[in-house]
């Protein structure tokens, strides 16, 4: 965990952008100095992909901007495990049943497995965990609950074994979504609409045929919840009524969310007061999905790729822009990262043996480039933005160290800020920047070992074993200067 920088005052200046009220809104919390945020999470019948990550991180990154800017979060994330089915219209297997049956597994077993396959992958790419990772297996009497009260409100009804929502007894239905009533009738086919009244009511329940696996007593029958209502009965019960942001895929706008508020709203609750969607993560300009097979899974890419690029490259772009995945993008992520971190660990190399006090010019562009970031932050978790801060500072950095001596002090500071900003914000120097740091120090010490024996041949004039060396090492990239002040190498 990062912590809450303790002397900071939340911040009252944050503006993000609400989907429901479809423009950009400064938040207020509900509790002061508090927010409370719900995610939904992935359906864990598979290992998860990029773009399961692009959502991960986006929200990640909004959270820990919050932490920065001076607020306490409680951060739930839910875990599907049931009700999903494969069909938006109440229809198809549950995806876990299904995957359980090709696996031969018990559901429970695949939720189970896929559930820590996501968290290795999170952990990975040093995503915070969740404050409470809740399952909607683990919340089938609040499901139960809540479908009580809809019924008990008349905005809801059971047909045979299976409870619907009464999309024609709550006229605000289609409000975040936006869509006309003949769209959201999309998919509906005419077995299920023989249950409902009206094509668009969706299922709150559903009773279980013979054979269906995931089954639990219910005042309709032996059942199952349908997928919306676990997240209205999770997110109302860890962070309360009128909790203050929900967040999910730009794809779960509808059906997903437009249920969420619903029955939610219908059953007398209030509910999110904001409204945060990501954009997609696309491949040749399509979705990223695990239904459509186009997706490469987050274990895949760390084979190749080092977590901290793969996050880079998604920070790279705005949450509610489309990301779309090449090896270019990777390319051009790689060496955006490594400019920031050869230069912060260059920053570590010159603290030794650097003159006392600070350096007041560089300071002063440190402070800018801060703020720049903060307020990169403020205008909608604005990432490009502050990702071109963090590159601003590092100009201004690599000028300063090439044009002489920088003060301690002012060194350090250079160092917190990365920390504080590329580090606690975007989360981009994880254990691999540390390992790096370890191997940093082997390196720099094989160097000095090095060039130390280069000196020895130099000064009993063996030149030759000399440059022998310094060609050896420019064939791995290693170059070495001589220079009035000394030798130097940089990689
Ligand atoms: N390509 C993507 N880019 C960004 N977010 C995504 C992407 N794919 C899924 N998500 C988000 O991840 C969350 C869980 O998605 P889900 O488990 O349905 O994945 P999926 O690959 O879309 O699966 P399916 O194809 O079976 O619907 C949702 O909030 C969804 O919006
Ligand atoms: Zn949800």
């Amino acid at each position: 965990m990062i912590p809450r920088p303790e002397s900071r005052e939340p911040d009252p200046n944050i503006f993000l952008y609400d989907t429901l009220q479809r423009q950009k809104v400064r938040f207020t919390p509900t509790t002061p100095g508090r927010v409370g945020m719900y995610l939904c999470g992935p359906t864990v019948y598979s290992d998860a992909h990029l773009g399961h990550a692009k959502k991960e991180v986006a929200f990640d990154v909004i959270r820990r901007a919050f932490l920065h800017l001076g607020y306490q979060v409680r951060y739930v994330g839910n875990i599907t495990d049931v009700g999903h089915l494969q069909n938006d219209a109440d229809e198809g297997e549950d995806k876990i049943a299904k995957r359980a049956a090709l696996e031969q597994l018990e559901p429970m077993e695949v939720a189970d497995k896929y559930f820590w396959s996501f968290v290795r992958d999170m952990e990975a790419l040093n995503i915070l965990k969740p404050s409470i990772n809740p399952r909607a297996t683990g919340h089938i009497t609040e499901q139960i609950r809540l479908i009580e009260e809809l019924i008990e409100r008349g905005h809801a009804y059971e047909s045979q074994g299976s409870v619907y929502f009464d999309v024609r007894s709550w006229p605000e239905y289609g409000k975040l979504s936006g869509r006309k009533l003949d769209e959201q009738e999309e998919g509906t086919r005419e077995v299920v609409r023989e249950e409902k009244r009206d094509p668009r009511d969706f299922a709150l329940w559903k009773r279980a045929e013979a054979g269906h696996i995931m089954r639990w007593e219910s005042p309709w029958g032996v059942g199952f919840p349908g997928w919306h209502i676990e997240c209205s009965a999770m997110s109302l019960k860890y962070l309360g009524e009128g909790f203050d942001i929900h967040g999910g895929g730009l794809d779960l706008q509808f059906p997903h969310h437009e249920a969420e508020i619903a029955q939610s709203e219908a059953a007398g609750h209030a509910f999110a007061r904001y409204w945060m969607h990501n954009n997609m993560l696309t491949i040749g300009g399509e979705k990223m999905s695990k239904s459509k097979g186009n997706f490469t899974t987050i274990a895949e890419l760390l084979e190749k790729h080092d977590p901290m690029v793969v996050r880079f490259l998604l920070v790279g772009s705005h949450y509610r822009s489309v990301t779309e995945f090449s090896e270019e993008a990777f390319e051009s992520a790689r060496n955006g990262y490594r400019r920031l971190t050869e230069t912060l660990h260059e920053v570590g190399r010159r603290l030794q043996g650097a003159p006392a006090g600070a350096t007041e010019a560089l300071d002063a562009r440190v402070q800018a480039h801060t703020h720049a970031f903060e307020d990169a932050l403020r205008d909608d978790f604005n990432t490009p933005k502050a990702v071109a801060a963090l590159f601003g500072l590092t100009g201004d950095v690599n000028a300063a160290l090439a044009s002489g001596p920088v003060g301690q002090d002012t060194l350090n500071r250079v160092q917190e800020a990365y920390m504080a900003l590329g580090g606690g914000v975007l989360g981009l120097f994880h254990a691999s920047a540390s390992e790096r740091q370890d191997d940093t120090q082997v390196v720099d010490t094989l160097m000095e070992l090095v060039l130390k024996a280069r000196q020895h041949y130099r000064l009993s004039k063996q030149y030759a074993q000399a440059d022998e060396l310094r060609d050896t090492l420019a064939r791995v990239g290693v170059t070495v200067e001589d220079t009035k002040d000394g030798v130097r190498w940089k990689r």
